[in-house]
């Protein structure tokens, strides 16, 4: 078995006396893609911001590559956001830089991470706006005037742009048609497959995870009550929360 990337035991976080994460266990491997469904408040974005080490646990470690997240200082943290991580925001408002056109929103990760060549720079800019199916004529022009299918695929080309081998999301098809939604889901399969990504998503969209995970955990008020390979934990739920999940998507 390959050795995870990202691996956490024991997470627990209260706020007051919400108890939004409870003896929370999971673990990343390379090129796996982990969905985190569950209703809302049952606690996913709180476990991703205390993955990512935005948010620290009242108790419980998380380690990437075997290196405690939470020890590691915030100048660490930041530079793995910038290189081996990335983060996929639902709202691409938060996740891009608005007054900088879509050619520098993924052109500046780039130079975050030390590239200098202007023409380069472009070059790539221009292979990743085409990957994410943005129309090369549009680089110059500023993400306000995009749609926001647009402005979600420029989020995903400015996050991937730096290859990072870790790429958190957090309902990244939340508020778009459904539509757009499919398009957008077939995208980040096809590209987390070709690069061998490992993606950890969050979404309370049962298709979404059926469509993209290798490994399902279900959440419930702070805990993990199941987990497992997608089609086992989808077909054959054996937690009766998960059993009402399943079926409450068959039926709508
Ligand atoms: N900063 C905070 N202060 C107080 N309570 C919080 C805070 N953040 C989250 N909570 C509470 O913790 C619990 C888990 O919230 P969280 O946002 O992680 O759930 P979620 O599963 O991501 O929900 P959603 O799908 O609606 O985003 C909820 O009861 C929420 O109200």
């Amino acid at each position: 078995m390959t050795t995870p990337l990202l691996t956490a035991e024991g997470l627990t976080l209260r706020f007051g006396a919400i108890p939004a994460l409870l003896d929370v266990a999971i673990d990343v491997a390379e090129g796996e893609v982990v969905a985190i469904v569950g209703e809302s408040g049952s606690g996913k974005t709180t476990l991703l911001r205390v993955l990512s080490g935005l948010m620290s646990p009242d108790a419980g470690t998380v380690r990437w590559l075997g290196q405690d997240v939470h020890a590691m200082g915030e100048a660490a943290r930041r530079r793995l956001m910038r290189t081996e991580w990335g983060f996929v925001h639902q709202n691409p408002r938060d996740g891009l830089r608005l007054n900088v056109s879509a050619g520098g929103n993924v052109g500046e990760r780039l130079m975050a991470v030390g590239a200098r060549h202007y023409g380069n720079i472009r070059t790539e800019a221009l292979s990743w706006l085409a990957r994410v199916e943005v129309d090369a004529a549009r680089i110059d022009d500023l993400p306000r005037t995009f749609s926001g299918g647009m402005q979600q695929r420029l989020q995903i080309a400015r996050t991937l742009v730096t290859r990072p081998r870790l790429v958190f999301m957090d309902e990244p098809t939340g508020g778009l048609d459904v539509s757009v939604q499919a398009r957008l889901l077939d995208l980040i399969r096809s590209l987390s497959r070709e690069l061998g990504l490992s993606v950890l998503i969050v979404t309370h969209d049962i298709a979404a995870a059926r469509l993209l995970a290798d490994r399902i955990l279900v959440m419930r008020r702070g805990r993990v009550v199941e987990q497992g390979l997608t089609d086992r934990v989808l077909d054959d739920p054996q937690h009766p929360y998960t059993q009402l999940l399943v079926s409450s998507v068959l039926a709508a």
